[in-house]
């Protein structure tokens, strides 16, 4: 595991947007993993930014999210699909049939879920999957307990993250319940994983990363068993003062 410190969010934002920058360049025909959240939000903006001033061709990028709230899609201003609009499709010349998030609104939940592992397999696989994590240490939406070897499924949202994501709807009873989430072997699959966070709050998630051991009770702690990970933590998620 590569470990980059920044002394800040804004910091560790520009870090992240380079490394993405550059793992498109070097390969523009790259599947990306997406993540949404408060954590990437900034890198967004500066990816985007960098992408269109360098005016890097997007046109073989393909990009696969994590999740999406069961309930939720396009036209919701809390699903992530509005998300990966407002703050990087619409923003950069990525074709949008390259896109690709769960039907949080499918008829058939298990059938999206079944149809989502396909999806990423006829990809090719994920060359890099970027990941933020949740305060008890959840990945995608794969909560504590969540088994190591699920695949993409419908999944249950603990209180803690239901509280947490309410800040992003009117009332907590607004958030829904359930998930689509690419389970823990579909990241362990990818090919390359960033790992990012930032703030006090995710410092026992990033503690468990660094120096715990492997548990499916905090799920982030299966990314000591993958080969490629970079984590880029800003000094508050690190717990320790980091030089800029
Ligand atoms: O970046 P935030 O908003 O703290 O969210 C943490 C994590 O929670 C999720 O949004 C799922 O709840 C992840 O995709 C994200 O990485």
């Amino acid at each position: 595991m590569k470990v980059i410190k920044a002394n800040d969010y804004d910091a560790m934002s520009k870090k992240a947007a380079e490394f993405i920058y550059e793992a498109i360049k070097n390969k523009p025909d790259i599947t990306l993993g997406l993540a949404t959240g408060s954590t990437p939000h900034r890198m967004y903006d500066y990816l985007a930014d960098k992408l269109n001033e360098n005016k890097i061709d997007l046109s073989k990028v393909h990009t696969v999210n994590l999740d999406e709230y069961v309930g939720l899609g396009e036209g919701d201003p809390q699903s992530y699909h509005h998300f990966m609009h407002e703050e990087f499709f619409d923003k950069v010349d990525i074709p949008l049939e390259n896109t690709h998030l769960p039907n949080g609104k499918a008829g058939d939940l298990e059938t999206e879920t079944e149809n989502y592992e396909q999806l990423i397999k006829d990809l090719g696989g994920i060359d890099l999957q970027l990941l933020g994590v949740g305060r008890n240490g959840h990945i995608g939406f794969n909560e504590p307990g969540t088994p190591f070897d699920s695949t993409t499924q419908v999944v249950g949202l603990t209180d803690l993250t239901i509280q947490d994501n309410s800040r992003f709807f009117e009332r907590v009873e607004d958030v829904p319940t359930e998930a689509l989430s690419m389970g823990l072997k579909t990241i362990m699959d990818t090919k390359s994983i960033l790992f990012l966070a930032s703030g006090e709050g995710k410092r026992d998630a990033v503690d468990a990363l660094l120096n715990g051991e492997v548990t499916e009770e905090i799920p982030v702690t299966i990314l000591r068993n993958h080969e490629d990970v970079t984590v880029i933590v800003d000094k508050a998620a690190a717990g320790e003062y980091i030089p800029s």
